[in-house]
């Protein structure tokens, strides 16, 4: 059974259709580019995934059940802009995501488990490239950092499924390969599920194993609103890279865990 089924799902704001029967099943691990046109309801697909909204019509399944409509921990998101919470520092803004679901009421841990969770969050920001940065708040950081940082406070969580919404878009081309590299190393170590939003095409070529193409094919002059987008190509990519995960993930443990210090 695929991890995502969406089934027959459509979206519309008033009398305007976004998304018109959506059909698309996305197994664990795969990594999806998401390109289209401006404004035709790739960051809407997003935010029915996070659970943000609920489709006007159809269903979205996750391992089969129907997704629940609010945010998850399984489900983490990042933005090309201002994910990050700029009164906090590196290291507690990762932290935090940890700290408030198991502190509900006062939103901080003390003790042993704030030290356990500050603990944590340092290691996944030793990961991404931010070990030296802890202390600094986000405006103190260029904005490949601020994304290195929003990834970190994503994956904090252990997600299934992360949605980036054109995360890389504001940043320049050298240090958007960098990002490149990056994220596809946190995609082969975790196994996640990724849906990538993108502008760039040539992105959504290097990094995806599948680019899902949102277009809208049916238009009235009379009636703007009438249609919606549909996914209008869906497209295998990288299949070697697809493949050499899939083996990597089959090796036993002790095995990767060795690979990764090498
Ligand atoms: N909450 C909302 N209420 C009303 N209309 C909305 C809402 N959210 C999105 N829309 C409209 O839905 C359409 C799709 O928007 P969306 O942001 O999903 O497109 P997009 O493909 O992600 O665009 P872009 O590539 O420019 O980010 C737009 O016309 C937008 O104005």
């Amino acid at each position: 059974m695929s991890f995502i089924q969406v089934r027959n799902v459509w979206q519309q704001y008033g009398d305007q259709t976004v998304l018109e029967n959506l059909r698309l099943d996305i197994g664990q691990g795969e990594f999806c580019a998401l390109v289209g046109a401006s404004g035709c309801g790739k960051s809407t697909f997003l935010r029915m995934l996070l659970g943000q909204e609920r489709p006007h019509r159809g269903q979205i399944l996750l391992d089969g059940k129907p997704l629940v409509a609010e945010p998850d921990p399984s489900r983490g998101i990042v933005f090309q802009r201002y994910s990050v919470l700029p009164h906090l520092s590196v290291l507690d803004n990762v932290a935090l995501g940890l700290e408030l679901p198991r502190a509900p009421l006062l939103g901080r841990l003390f003790g042993r488990a704030k030290a356990e969770a500050r603990t944590q969050a340092a290691q996944l920001l030793r990961r991404v490239g931010l070990d030296h940065a802890l202390d600094k708040y986000p405006s103190q950081l260029s904005g490949g950092m601020q994304q290195r940082l929003a990834i970190a406070q994503a994956l904090i969580m252990k997600p299934r499924m992360l949605l980036l919404d054109e995360p890389f878009g504001a940043l320049d081309p050298g240090i958007r390969k960098d990002m490149h590299a990056l994220l596809l190393e946190l995609w082969q170590e975790t196994g996640l599920t990724v849906l990538m939003v993108t502008h760039d095409l040539s992105e959504g070529f290097t990094l995806g194993t599948r680019l899902l193409v949102f277009d809208k094919v049916r238009n009235d002059p009379q009636a703007p609103g009438a249609y919606g987008a549909r996914i209008t190509y869906d497209l295998p990519l990288n299949l070697d890279r697809r493949a050499t995960r899939e083996a990597v993930a089959a090796l036993p443990a002790h095995v990767t865990g060795a690979l990764k210090t090498a």
